[in-house]
């Protein structure tokens, strides 16, 4: 599947701002990616299908949670975390698109996780500093995207985290993991 098909594919899936944040997703993505030994054409495609589920009703995500024996732990969660883990599985089901890396990615990119791949770092990192995103601590993990993009995960993890903490919110502990691996590493390098 080339881009113009993925991207006319999603388009029909999100809302216009949200179709935006795809296409500077995916432009962020294939920057880093041209930074790393990487196949370019599964981060693009990760990149342009990791929200393809983020407007699907609450009742029919919850639906795909059970049928796919996805974690069921994830029900215990915000709505907010349910997109990643489902698209996953609809990209397949829906789009034919069967690739374990390109799943991976699209179901970790809001969490994160412990022994992340490559692309899984990618897609996780695109999503959370392409350009108009502009939360607190965004520069400082953007400035570091080319140069580390561990410490950039650990980083965003470490944001999130706090984030979520300081409104008393509950945290996906695969961040919590994420965070915890990278601490114990020398992370200056
Ligand atoms: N570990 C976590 N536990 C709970 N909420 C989380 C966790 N990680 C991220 N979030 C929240 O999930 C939401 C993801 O939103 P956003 O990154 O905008 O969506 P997307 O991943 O679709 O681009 C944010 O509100 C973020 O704070």
């Amino acid at each position: 599947m080339n881009r113009a098909e993925a991207l006319k594919i999603v388009e029909r899936q999100l809302t216009k701002k949200r179709y935006e944040h795809t296409v500077r997703v995916m432009e962020t993505a294939l920057d880093i990616a041209g930074h790393y030994q990487v196949d370019r054409q599964k981060v693009e495609l990760a990149a342009i299908f990791h929200d393809y589920a983020k407007y699907r009703h609450p009742e029919e995500m919850k639906r795909w949670i059970i049928q796919e024996k996805l974690p069921h732990d994830l029900l215990e969660y915000h709505q907010e975390l349910w997109h990643g883990p489902v698209g996953s599985v609809m990209i397949e089901r829906e789009v034919g698109i069967s690739d374990p890396e390109i799943q991976s990615a699209i179901y970790w990119h809001t969490t994160g996780k412990r022994n992340m791949t490559l692309m899984d770092k990618i897609i996780f990192i695109a999503d959370y500093v392409e350009p108009g995103r502009e939360f607190a601590g965004v520069e400082e993990v953007r400035g570091l995207v080319f140069e580390n993009i561990d410490r950039a995960c650990w980083l965003a993890a470490r944001n999130t985290i706090q984030f979520l903490m300081g409104k008393e919110q509950p945290v996906y502990p695969d961040t919590f993991q994420l965070y915890n691996e990278k601490i114990g590493r020398n992370m200056n390098g």
